[in-house]
C-alpha cells in the first residue's frame, strides 16, 4: 500500500519570458512571475502544481506549504479546511471589480483558491503517480481523448520597448487587421487552431470590428470571440454585437459587471461569455437569474482547483449555460491540469482558451503539443508530464536576481515605460 503522507513540500517562484501581448490595462511585462508547487510523499512520490507566483500569492503558499505536511495526498478535501486557516492581510483585496486585475472581484476566499489550486494539482499527480491513474482517471474519467483550445490573439508590438531587458519572439507586430490575420495564420499554421479569440479593449470599437470582420473573411466559417475585458458601455457593447453578431460564436465580457452584462444580453441575441462577472461560486445566482451570461469560462487556478472546476461545470449544465475555459500566461503543468479537467467535463462545446503557445519557455522535459487545435489527453500516471530541474533552476534564478520590479505583474505599470502618460483607463473606456 503505498504511504500517500506529504513530507516535504517545495515552492518555487519562477519568471517567464512573456511577449508584448496588448491589453486594455497595458502590455505584459517582458517576464511573468508564476509560482511552481512541488509536493514529495514519503515513498518519495513528487507532484507538481503551478499557480500565479505574484507576491499576495507566495504570501499564502508558504503557511499552506507548512500546513500540508503530515496530511495525505488523497485529503483534497481537507485543503479547503488548510485554506481557511491561512490569513490573508486585508490590503492585498478589494471586494470590489478589480479593474486591474482582469479577472473579477477580488476576494480573500479567491486568493486562498487561487494558491489552493495549485497545491490541489500537485496533490493531484502525486496521488495519480501512487496508485498508477492518470488524473483525469482520479477526476472520474475522460469522456473525450482530446481537447480543443481556440488560437488567443492578441493586438502585439514587435518587441517589448527598447532599453527593456526582454526575450525575442518571432510573431512580429499585429497592430491592425491585416497584422491581427497574420497572427492567426501563423497559429493555424502552427498548431491547427480553428477557432480565434482577439483580445480587445485596446483600440477604438470600430478598429477591433474591422479587425474581426477580416478575420471572418480570410476564415469563413470559423468560430470567433471578441474580448475586450469590459472595457465599453451598454451602448458600444450592443452596438458591436449588432455589427458583428454573424460572425461571432460569443461576445465575452463586453462591459463590466452583471448588471450590465443583463442589460447586454437583454439587447442581443449574441452569446455573452465571462471571465470576469462570474468567477465565484458566490457570482452565479446573480448572473444566472438575470441571464447575463450565456458562457462561463472556468479557470481552474481561481475557481479552487479540478474538482471544483467539475462542479462549476455541473452547475452551469443545470442551468442551461455553456462552460469553457479562460487562461492567463501559464506554463505545460496547468496547460496538462486543464486539460486532464476539461476532458472530464461532459458538457465542454468550446474551445478552451490557452496562453501556452505565446510562452516559449517552459519548465518541462517536454512540451505539450497541440495537433490540429487540441491536445491529447494524457494516459500516464498522474498528470503525465515531467519537471525540468535544470529550466526551473534557471527561471528561478530569473526571478531570485530580480529587484522585485518584475515580481509582481503590473500590465499598465509596463506600458508606462513606453508611455509615461499612461494611466489606467476608467472603465468603460468606449
Ligand atoms: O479575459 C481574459 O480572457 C483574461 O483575463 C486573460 C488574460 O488576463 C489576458 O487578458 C492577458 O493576459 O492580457
Ligand atoms: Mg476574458
Amino acid at each position: 500500500m503505498a504511504n500517500l503522507t506529504v513530507t516535504d513540500v517545495r515552492l518555487t517562484p519562477i519568471l517567464v519570458a512573456d511577449p508584448p501581448l496588448l491589453n486594455t490595462q497595458g502590455v505584459h511585462q517582458p517576464y511573468t512571475p508564476r509560482l511552481i508547487v512541488e509536493v514529495v510523499t514519503a515513498d518519495g512520490v513528487t507532484g507538481v502544481g503551478e499557480t500565479y507566483g505574484d507576491t499576495k500569492y507566495l504570501e499564502l503558499a508558504r503557511p499552506f506549504a507548512e500546513k500540508l505536511k503530515g496530511r495525505q495526498v488523497s485529503d483534497l478535501n481537507g485543503l479547503f479546511a488548510v485554506a481557511d486557516e491561512v490569513a490573508v492581510d486585508a490590503s492585498r483585496v478589494s471586494e470590489a471589480v478589480d479593474v486591474g486585475g482582469l479577472r473579477g472581484v477580488q476576494t480573500a476566499d479567491k486568493l486562498r483558491l487561487s494558491v489552493l489550486s495549485g497545491f490541489e494539482v500537485a496533490c493531484l499527480d502525486a496521488l495519480g503517480k501512487s496508485l498508477g491513474l492518470p488524473v483525469h482517471a482520479l477526476l472520474g474519467g475522460k469522456v473525450r481523448d482530446a481537447v480543443e483550445y481556440s488560437a488567443y490573439l492578441f493586438y502585439k508590438w514587435a518587441e517589448h520597448p527598447a532599453g527593456v531587458r526582454s526575450e525575442q519572439d518571432d510573431w512580429g507586430a499585429a497592430l491592425d487587421p491585416a497584422g491581427v490575420v497574420e497572427q492567426a495564420r501563423k497559429f493555424k499554421e502552427r498548431y491547427g487552431f480553428s477557432s480565434f479569440k482577439l483580445k480587445g479593449g485596446v483600440f477604438p470599437p470600430d478598429e477591433e470590428i474591422a479587425a474581426v470582420r477580416a478575420l471572418a473573411q480570410a476564415f469563413p466559417g470559423h468560430p470567433l470571440r471578441l474580448d475586450p475585458n469590459g472595457a465599453w458601455s451598454v451602448g458600444t457593447s450592443v452596438k458591436v454585437a449588432e455589427e458583428l453578431g454573424d460572425v461571432l460564436e460569443y461576445l465575452e465580457d463586453p462591459a463590466l459587471g452583471t448588471p450590465a452584462m443583463a442589460e447586454v444580453a437583454e439587447r442581443t441575441g449574441v452569446p455573452l461569455a465571462t471571465n470576469m462577472c462570474v468567477t465565484t461560486f458566490a457570482e452565479i445566482k446573480e448572473a444566472f437569474t438575470q441571464g447575463a451570461v450565456q458562457v462561463v469560462l472556468s479557470d481552474h487556478h481561481y475557481w479552487g482547483g479540478l474538482r471544483n472546476t467539475q462542479q462549476l461545470a455541473a452547475i452551469c449544465r443545470t442551468f442551461g449555460v455553456g462552460v469553457s475555459m479562460h487562461s492567463n500566461t501559464h506554463l505545460g503543468i496547468s496547460l496538462a491540469a486543464m486539460t486532464h479537467v476539461a476532458a472530464t467535463v461532459p458538457n465542454l462545446h468550446h474551445a478552451c482558451d490557452s496562453h501556452y503557445p505565446w510562452q516559449s519557455e517552459d519548465v518541462l522535459t517536454e512540451r505539450l503539443v497541440f495537433e490540429n487545435g487540441s491536445v491529447r489527453v494524457p494516459d500516464a500516471p498522474g498528470l503525465g508530464v515531467e519537471l525540468d530541474r535544470d529550466r526551473l533552476a534557471l527561471l528561478h534564478r530569473r526571478w531570485l536576481d530580480d529587484d522585485g520590479t518584475l515580481r509582481d505583474r503590473d500590465d499598465a505599470a509596463a506600458m508606462r515605460i513606453a508611455d509615461p502618460e499612461w494611466a489606467t483607463p476608467a472603465m468603460p473606456r468606449w
